[in-house]
């Protein structure tokens, strides 16, 4: 049974199109990032699946019942983190997850949910008007933790924190996802997804135009990476080896210096062991992926032939992270 199904899901206002035909499935145990530039549509889909709102037409299921004919039957098995989050000052974070607990008539522990987002006991004592943005924003991922949800709505969560905020909340969704929860996670930035995200759907003007893994889309929009590799002697010597390696599509040699163009990331580690059975030495190498916010903007530009042009600007990183959990 998937987490979320959608069926032709759309929504108009007036003559706005804020959902457009969206037909979308996110599997039981994925983390699934949900992106798009402001006004794409997002709010109003998460609003639909929560019946915070009616579609014009299609349907919805959530944890396998109807958004709307079975709301009461989802909304105790579902966390929400809005968008924006008001929180009581005078109250402490504590008693707002008491009053959350309260309220779905849970049986949780304030202080071990307090714990699991990186409250610590004196901070939960304080009052949550004295609360940085990222304490509000562990603050409400608490309160959505409530009742030990199955699926997990997160609107935007990484919106206003700074860069270890991100990383946190990054860390949160990985231990919630590790517990079992399904994550459906918000955002208009892609690289705040990219850690933490299974697959990702990009919604543009109310439109889904891909649905993916990153480097699934990497691939899709022939971006890739380019691999630069120093090499003991002539890359010319081996150029035809990397050449010949399934994934790269295309091998420049110049001096020592062998340029590939990688369509595939496994090719990457196949090219390193075909060198080297080769004879080859490698003594550097050098990976440059195409950058995530090119890649967004070709996609929501509805640039079919991808982000090729600004992969210029890619980012100069070996190191960066796998879509995979
Ligand atoms: N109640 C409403 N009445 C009229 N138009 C609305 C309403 N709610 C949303 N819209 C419009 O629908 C479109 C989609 O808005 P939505 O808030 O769903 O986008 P979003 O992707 O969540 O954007 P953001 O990232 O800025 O939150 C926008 O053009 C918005 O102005």
């Amino acid at each position: 049974m998937p987490a979320i199904e959608t069926s032709g899901l759309t929504k108009e206002y007036g003559e706005l199109t804020a959902v457009d035909d969206l037909d979308l499935t996110v599997d039981e145990g994925e983390v699934f990032g949900f992106l798009g530039p402001n006004g794409a549509g997002k709010s109003t889909t998460i609003d639909m699946l929560l019946d915070f709102t009616r579609p014009t037409a299609g349907s919805a299921t959530v944890l396998g019942y109807d958004a709307q004919a079975e709301a009461d039957a989802i909304s105790p098995r579902v966390g929400v983190l809005p968008e924006g989050f008001d929180i009581y000052p005078r109250l402490s974070g504590c008693r707002h997850v008491e009053f959350a607990i309260e309220t779905k008539d849970a049986a949780d522990d304030p202080a071990e949910i307090l714990e699991r987002v990186g409250l610590s006991a004196d901070d939960a004592a304080r009052p949550a008007g004295d609360y940085s943005k990222g304490m509000c924003q562990r603050l409400a991922t608490a309160i959505a933790l409530v009742g030990d949800p199955d699926l997990l709505i997160m609107d935007e969560p990484s919106s206003g924190l700074d860069p270890n905020g991100i990383r946190e909340m990054q860390e949160l969704v990985r231990s919630e996802a590790e517990r079992g929860t399904t994550v459906f996670f918000s955002s208009h930035i892609l690289e705040h997804v990219e850690a933490v995200c299974d697959r990702v759907g990009v919604l543009t003007d109310g439109e889904l135009v891909a649905v993916d893994t990153i480097d699934g889309l990497r691939e899709r929009l022939g971006g890739g990476a380019t691999m630069t590799l120093t090499l003991a002697g002539p890359a010319a010597d081996v150029r035809a080896v990397a050449d010949g390696v399934q994934g790269v599509t295309e091998a420049i040699a110049s001096g020592r210096t062998l340029e590939c163009t990688i369509a595939d990331p496994a090719a990457k580690a196949r090219l390193v062991t075909a060198l080297a059975a080769d004879g080859a030495t490698v003594r550097d190498l050098r990976i440059e992926e195409v950058s995530l916010e090119s890649l967004f903007t070709a996609l929501t530009n509805g640039d079919a032939d991808g982000p090729t042009a600004q992969a210029g600007a890619a980012d100069a990183t070996a190191t960066k992270p796998e879509v995979a959990r």
